[in-house]
């Protein structure tokens, strides 16, 4: 794939400008875009979105000398992650393609302006870079090598980010399929949930062919706040699930916490209050814990999902004797809540699973 293709230049100073407005900047564009809007300018009676609008701004505010092509972008995969994370390219000018299993999840990216294929070999087929972001391994596998998959539509010159939360042996399963056809592959999962992904704040964790991850870093930087390069496929996946693992096991010890301090005749409100200001602080505990204090648990990240990935940390650390007692104790805590239900919940719901104990 050539810089040609992608005039990744164009979209980087786009994005890099974007990231970088100064506050006052920032301000003063949604005061003109306010200030223009309720004059009705004829450009607004054509319907642009906010996010349009602001990109037109920032565009005339720069000056760009040369006019932006950006590459034609593939997106599969369109649940709690996909949705924000591919509407963040469209919001930044990119030309994106969506599939979805569920074909309704695409309608909204559609009236954003992205553009639908049937299947996910006609959005390879169609696209110059294609991301997926899928549930699980066997959906990874399913949508990239399957029937009517994107191994069937990719070929030369084109690339296959794979954006999912697999395990590496998955990962370079789909790698060697996407190679076969002569494209490139790169691993790219994310730490980072719902909120980072609408705000474009993730973290890539990237692994595999090089060159591809030079000519996607616009886009990664468009969803992402930094990226990772780290070598080999599966060294992407290994560092998610390390992470992941860590998280889960975070998130277990946290709600016996919440459910002793309790217990004890303690408020569990100050209990977050005082971990958030000590060395255990963490984003994690002040955003989950008032919602776990009220046995509330919106959907950020899945139950089900972190249950996976501390199934596929628990394969990775037997793959080289390590031991890790502490995440297999998490894993049955997150079993247990599967059990009961709360799969489709947020992970904190993994409370319940303790409560259920007593
Ligand atoms: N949510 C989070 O906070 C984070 C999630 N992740 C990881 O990102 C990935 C996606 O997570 P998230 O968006 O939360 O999950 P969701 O469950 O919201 O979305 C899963 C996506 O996979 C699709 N899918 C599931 N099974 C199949 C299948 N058999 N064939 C085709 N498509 C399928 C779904 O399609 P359909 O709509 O038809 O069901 C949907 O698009 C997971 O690997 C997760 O571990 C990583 C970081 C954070
Ligand atoms: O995978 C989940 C996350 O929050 O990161």
């Amino acid at each position: 794939m050539s810089s040609e293709t992608f005039r990744a230049r164009n979209i980087y100073r786009h994005v890099s400008l974007q990231k970088r407005l100064p506050k006052h900047f920032a301000s003063e564009t949604s005061f003109k875009t306010s200030s223009l809007l309720r004059q009705q300018q004829p450009m607004f009676q054509l319907q642009l979105l906010p996010h349009q609008v602001l990109n037109c701004l920032v565009r005339s505010h720069v000056e760009c000398a040369e006019e932006e092509l950006p590459a034609r972008v593939g997106f599969l995969g369109l649940g709690i992650m996909g949705s924000p994370m591919a509407q963040n390219l469209i919001k930044a000018g990119c030309d994106v393609t969506v599939w979805n299993r569920t074909k309704s999840k695409c309608d909204p990216l559609i009236s954003l302006g992205a553009k639908y294929k049937p299947s996910p070999e006609e959005v390879a087929a169609s696209c110059d870079v294609t991301f997926a972001m899928l549930a699980d391994p066997e959906s990874a596998i399913d949508v990239a090598c399957g029937k009517y998959g994107a191994a069937s539509g990719i070929g030369p010159g084109k690339g296959y980010v794979d954006v999912s939360t697999v395990d590496g042996a998955t990962s370079k399963l789909i790698h060697g399929h996407i190679k076969a056809t002569g494209a490139s592959f790169l691993e790219a999962p994310v730490s980072g949930s719902k909120k980072p992904a609408e705000d474009g704040q993730l973290i890539f964790l990237t692994a595999g062919d090089k060159p591809l991850y030079d000519e996607v870093a616009p886009f990664l930087d468009i969803m992402g706040k930094s990226r990772f390069y780290l070598g080999d496929v599966g060294n992407g996946a290994a560092m998610k699930l390390v992470v992941n693992m860590i998280m889960g096991s975070m998130m277990a010890s946290f709600s016996e916490g919440l459910l002793l301090s309790e217990k004890v005749g303690l408020d569990p409100n100050v209990l977050v209050e005082v971990v958030s200001q000590g060395a255990i602080s963490a984003p994690m505990y002040k955003l989950k814990g008032p919602s776990m204090t009220k046995s509330l648990y919106p959907t950020a990240f899945p139950l089900k999902h972190q249950q996976k990935d501390l199934r596929l940390a628990l394969g990775l650390a037997e793959s080289v004797s390590q031991s890790t007692p502490i995440a297999a104790a998490a894993n049955e805590l997150y079993k247990v809540a599967k059990s009961q239900g709360l799969s489709d919940q947020d992970f904190s719901a993994v409370i319940e699973a303790l409560k259920a104990k007593q």
